[in-house]
């Protein structure tokens, strides 16, 4: 741990950087590399080091999303650091979140992964192909705040490439289009082109579509496992990937597992849906759902073949799904209030105290 680490090389914004400096004197920064159970791996300019959350933090934090993830930035109390515990006082603003809904109980958000600047999707150009799937992806790019760029992956086995690329570009309105086959390396350097030094990146897209081996050649070698110094609840060492990958060519790679199982959970529909929005303005009625509406431009333009009859289809059935999550989110907002008012007044039985006191 001798070695000093320059931040820069994980991403360290100057924006970040005089944020944190400006504000919290006599602390240190690190940047979350791997979650545990209670524990996180923080990267700092003396090593990386295992970190809990402070007291403070914990009993502020409401949501899910008020933990740390990985890719964020966290203040770092520098006392704690002699036994090799550091805390975690607090996180900086995320630029950009990947999230999902916990599976199981609550609707609530889970971050995946903070911070991250392009996001690559990647579809295979064989059996994989599918543009619904790759216009949910996009929807999904959009809305995290990160850069989408699609890869399609596989090359080598695909015959009808320049078709392929053209119905990918229907959904992919001024996002870069890449070919790549990891088995001849073909596109491998435009990937590397598009990853500039300061850049965090990750991949999303279906499993078996190829992110691990393209990861993998961009670092070219195996994925390193860390060694965690940490038992699991049945008392054995345990083994993790690394989360937070510096890469030889410049930038860093996000890659946790749960970036691999990503669901919508905010689609941006304006962005990935602008051509239908744009249209929708000529409608006659503003709300109109492009149904049996009369004079309905979107119906139109599918009479003309400016788009598809699937397009719209897979709009409204995006739209459904988001109208049904911002129902949900509605209701866990109401349920947050809730929480945060106890947690003002010790409990419920305080609030009832309150009330009846008037
Ligand atoms: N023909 C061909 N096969 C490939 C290519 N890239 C990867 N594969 C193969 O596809 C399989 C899956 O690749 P992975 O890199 O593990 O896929 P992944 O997207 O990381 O999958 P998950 O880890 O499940 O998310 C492996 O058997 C690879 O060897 C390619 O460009 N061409
Ligand atoms: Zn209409």
């Amino acid at each position: 741990m001798d070695k000093m680490i320059n931040l820069i090389d994980f991403g360290l914004k100057e924006e970040t950087k005089r944020k944190f400096e400006e504000n919290y004197k006599g602390y240190f920064l690190g940047r979350v590399s791997v979650e545990h159970k209670n524990m996180y791996r923080v990267i700092t300019e003396k090593g990386e080091i295992l970190s809990k959350i402070s007291g403070k933090l914990n009993y502020k934090a409401i949501l899910k999303s008020d933990y740390p993830a990985v890719g964020d930035w966290v203040i770092l109390n520098k006392d704690n650091e002699k036994d090799g515990i550091g805390i975690i006082q607090g996180i900086l603003p995320r630029k950009s979140v990947f999230s999902r809904n916990i599976p199981g109980k609550k609707n609530e958000e889970q971050i995946i992964a903070s911070n991250i600047d392009k996001v690559f999707i990647c579809m295979a150009l064989n059996n994989d192909f599918n543009i619904r799937r790759l216009e949910r992806y996009i929807s999904l790019a959009w809305d995290s705040g990160a850069q989408p760029i699609v890869i399609l992956t596989k090359a080598d086995l695909c015959k009808n490439i320049s078709e392929k690329i053209s119905k990918a570009e229907e959904v992919a309105f001024g996002i870069n289009i890449l070919v790549v086959s990891s088995i001849n390396l073909e596109g491998i350097d435009r990937i590397k082109a598009q990853i500039k030094p300061k850049d965090t990146v990750a991949f999303i897209g279906s499993s078996g579509v190829g992110k691990s081996t393209i990861i993998n050649i961009l670092l070219g070698e195996e994925r390193q496992k860390v060694n965690d110094i940490r038992k699991d609840d049945k008392g054995r060492h345990t083994t993790t990937y690394r989360e937070l990958i510096k890469l030889p060519c410049g930038g860093i790679v996000i890659d946790t597992p749960g970036m691999r199982e990503l669901q919508i959970y905010n689609g941006d529909l304006e962005t990935s849906f602008s051509d239908i929005n744009e249209i929708s303005k000529n409608c006659y009625f503003r709300d109109c759902k492009h149904e049996s509406e009369p004079k309905c431009a979107v119906k139109k333009a599918i009479e003309e073949g400016k788009i598809t009859e699937e397009r719209l289809k897979s709009y409204k059935k995006l739209q459904k799904e988001l109208e049904y999550m911002e129902d949900k989110k509605l209701l866990n907002s109401k349920q947050l209030e809730k929480k945060k008012i106890v947690n003002m007044l010790g409990s419920l039985d305080g609030i009832k105290k309150i009330k009846n006191r008037k």
